[in-house]
């Protein structure tokens, strides 16, 4: 008998012997195939490895997860995308949103149209293209937010409640992230735990809160894989922010490079924490490929830095010394006195191994180096991204 013969008779007298001594028999039969089949191969315990390699179900390349990721063309899902694409597949990755895909990502692998108050497009987008996980990104931000209330609840809250339905039915992994802005007034603001009280005061903040609580109903009552986290302000170069109150910490990269004058929303001493985006993308991939039963809680708070506009002007002069700064404090800075000024994501870092590397100055410095070309070599202020797709600012 050839040695392939040979292999095969003694990996199945080992299931054999595992199965006759009751190691596996519940995992294997019922849980943990379908929990560890969405799992990282790195992920999985060794002999489970062994297991799903001989009676795997999936007709996905690789055993890798098919994800659909809602509100992609915002400030987190075209990174997020690219991310996942690297580690997935790029045909496993599919972008979604309600506005025209910009060329260059229409040409980087699939995307779809997917308003996420239709049930039925989102039903069918799941069956067709057979998802196994969601990142549900589509929101409005807290300072847009305050100025539609209406809409607000309708995507934040009802399109929460499809993807929370869809998920169930169709036994996905979802992802949904929260915010800084879950807290209010009444929190501990330095350092904010995980747990602790809870009354924001925007409807942003109330409709994350809904979301993580009903997230964990789902996960508690009907075994949903629900994952959370809190995420701080995330600073991009490569994407505009959505309308949030933490968006100056980008805008000032941009007016530092365009102008040389920027004028902050915010007052010079308002501490909020922040993160640079490849350290948020970064967890969101983590924490999605740790396995289920090492996850303590379903919600966590994540973080990198904490810092106040005076203190990021400070640092941003380091590499333009003659950046001009105002402080005009609007609307958005009654949205930031109430939220955290300090995260403490401790149990993220205690429980799956969360850790950033952008501190401030590590954030100065790529934020510069990826932006710098951007307004260095398109002498045409007004167009909204360089040739290579990198965007230029575009909100006020
Ligand atoms: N960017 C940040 O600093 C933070 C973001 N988050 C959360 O991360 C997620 C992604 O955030 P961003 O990318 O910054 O948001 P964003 O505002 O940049 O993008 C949101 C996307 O949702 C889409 N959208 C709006 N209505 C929709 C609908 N009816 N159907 C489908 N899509 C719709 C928009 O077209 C937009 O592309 C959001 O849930 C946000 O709350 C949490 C904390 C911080
Ligand atoms: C911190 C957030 O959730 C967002 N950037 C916002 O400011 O609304």
């Amino acid at each position: 008998m050839t040695t392939t013969v040979w292999g095969l008779i003694i990996k199945w007298l080992i299931v054999f012997v595992l199965l006759k001594s009751n190691i596996f028999i519940t995992s294997y039969g019922i849980y943990t195939i379908s929990y560890y089949d969405d799992c990282h191969p790195e992920n999985r315990p060794k002999i489970i490895v062994f297991f799903i390699r001989e009676i795997d179900h999936t007709k996905h390349e690789g055993n890798k997860p098919r994800v659909l990721i809602t509100g992609s063309l915002g400030q987190l899902g075209t990174g997020l995308a690219s991310v996942m694409r690297k580690r997935y597949g790029v045909q496993n990755v599919f972008m979604s949103d309600i506005i025209k895909a910009p060329p260059n990502v229409a040409a980087s692998g699939p995307y779809v149209f997917a308003d996420i108050l239709d049930f039925k497009r989102l039903q069918e987008l799941i069956v067709t293209h057979s998802i196994d996980w969601i990142v549900h990104f589509s929101a409005l931000l807290s300072a847009v937010g305050e100025n539609n209330v209406p809409l607000a609840m309708r995507v934040n809250i009802e399109g929460l409640h499809n993807v929370l339905e869809l998920s169930k039915q169709y036994k996905l992994k979802l992802f949904v992230p929260s915010t800084i802005g879950a807290f209010g007034p009444d929190s501990p603001r330095n350092p904010t735990p995980d747990l602790t009280i809870q009354r924001p005061r925007t409807i942003y903040g109330v409709s994350k809160v809904h979301a993580e609580l009903m997230g964990e109903y789902y996960f508690h009552r009907f075994g949903m894989d629900f994952r959370s986290l809190r995420f701080p302000g995330v600073i991009s170069a490569d994407t505009n922010p959505g309308g949030g109150t933490t968006d100056y910490a980008v805008h000032i990269f941009h007016d530092a490079l365009q102008t040389g004058d920027f004028t902050s929303f915010l007052r010079r001493d308002t501490r909020l924490p922040m993160m640079y985006i490849d350290d948020c993308l970064r967890s969101v991939v983590q924490f999605m490929e740790i396995p289920s039963n090492q996850l303590k809680q379903r919600t966590y708070n994540v973080t990198a830095m904490s810092f106040t506009p005076e203190e990021l002007v400070a640092e941003v002069r380091k590499h333009v010394p003659h950046l001009k700064a105002k402080y005009e404090p609007d609307s958005r800075q009654k949205i930031a006195d109430t939220w955290p000024e300090v995260f403490d994501d401790s149990n993220a870092r205690a429980d799956w191994g969360w850790k950033h590397e952008y501190d401030i100055k590590g954030l100065c410095d790529i934020m510069f180096e990826k932006l710098r070309p951007v307004y260095d070599t398109d002498s045409h202020p007004d167009n909204a991204s360089s040739k290579d797709g990198k965007q230029k600012r575009t909100t006020a």
